[in-house]
């Protein structure tokens, strides 16, 4: 098997704006892993509040490289395994399973789809991201929009603009990211109509979350608070939901553990995204079947996407069909 790497630039269609930050581009790492005439795909992005240093990935694959390669094709569980004795940071990780199940399904010529007999008929539709802005211009994207499903980000609580949400009546969900207060989440979820957002996610900064109440009329959803399956047992008096990324667990083998788990636990489960190209997208997508909301448009959201294979069309998910992931680069 061959490793190989490379550093790419995602350019966003517009300035992405979070509580976090307001962002024109990502840097994203390209992992590539071939054997034979196949090559699959996996990437990881650089994520400033996650503080992840690409540079640092690229040092770490270098000194693994040589190991990596030595390695014969195995099943993707077993090569998870593997990749655990690197100790690798999650957002590495989950680049090299996923390239790794991407190239195993293209070897075996089958869709993860098929690999994992998972069903793949009724996939849930994904929302679009409406940024942080001016509430009237977050109102005009969503009313001029052909997608049905929508994140609105904010950053704090207006009750006005909650209100003006609630109003347009369409499946909406609010994303603070981390922005809350504690009097903002004790408003929430003691206002019976905030039960019309799908979901609310992220209120509090990061392991502050003693302060929500599932029992309310909130959907509380955990992203940054959610890491991995480990955080899923102490979440439960919190929130309702959790919205699983590959980058953050560490690749889809992970992820179907944690979607198991979280369903035992009687969770509501998202399967989401950063802003990542569609080789990361083509990952998310096939767990789409699994969960009971998808937020996947991280593709849509990139100028210069370098890849195709799972996408996602005006919310809804379409799957390719083809080997491994399906993920091919432009
Ligand atoms: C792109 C996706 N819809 C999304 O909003 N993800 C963000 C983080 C993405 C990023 O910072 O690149 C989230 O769920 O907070």
């Amino acid at each position: 098997m061959e490793l190989r790497f490379e550093l790419k630039q995602l350019h966003l269609k517009e300035t992405f704006s979070i509580a976090y930050g307001n962002y024109d581009k990502r840097d994203a790492l390209l992992i590539k892993l071939s054997h034979q005439n196949c090559e699959g795909y996996g990437e990881c992005v650089s994520i400033d509040y996650y503080q992840i240093d690409l540079q640092s990935f690229v040092l770490k694959l270098k000194e693994i490289q040589s190991r990596i390669e030595a390695q014969k094709i195995i099943h993707p569980e077993e090569f998870f395994k593997f990749l655990l004795s690197f100790n690798l940071h999650p957002f590495l990780l989950s680049a090299l399973d996923c390239a790794y199940w991407d190239l195993f399904g293209k070897l075996e010529n089958k869709s993860f789809i098929e690999l994992n007999q998972m069903p793949s008929e009724n996939l849930v539709q994904s929302s679009i991201t409406i940024s942080v802005g001016d509430i009237d211009n977050q109102i005009q994207k969503i009313e001029k929009s052909s997608w049905n499903k929508f994140k609105v980000k904010c950053k704090g609580l207006d009750k006005n603009n909650v209100k003006r949400l609630l109003q347009l009546n369409r499946n909406i969900a609010l994303d603070s990211n981390a922005s809350f207060t504690d009097e903002d989440c004790i408003w929430i979820q003691e206002n019976v109509e905030v039960q019309q957002f799908s979901y609310l996610e992220q209120p509090r900064p990061i392991h502050q979350y003693k302060i929500l109440k599932k029992e309310g009329f909130a959907n509380w959803m955990a992203d940054e608070d959610c890491q991995n399956i480990d955080s899923l047992d102490e979440l439960i008096p919190y929130y309702n939901s959790v919205n699983i990324k590959l980058m953050k667990c560490g690749g889809l083998t992970p992820a179907l553990d944690m979607i198991k788990r979280a369903k035992e636990l009687n969770y509501k489960i998202m399967i989401g995204c950063m802003t990542e190209s569609s080789v990361g997208i083509s990952a998310g997508c096939i767990l789409a079947e699994l969960v009971n909301y998808a937020d996947l448009d991280g593709a849509n959201l990139i100028s210069n996407d370098y890849a195709t294979g799972n996408f996602v069309e005006n919310g809804k998910i379409i799957l390719s069909q083809k080997p491994g992931l399906g993920i091919k680069l432009k």
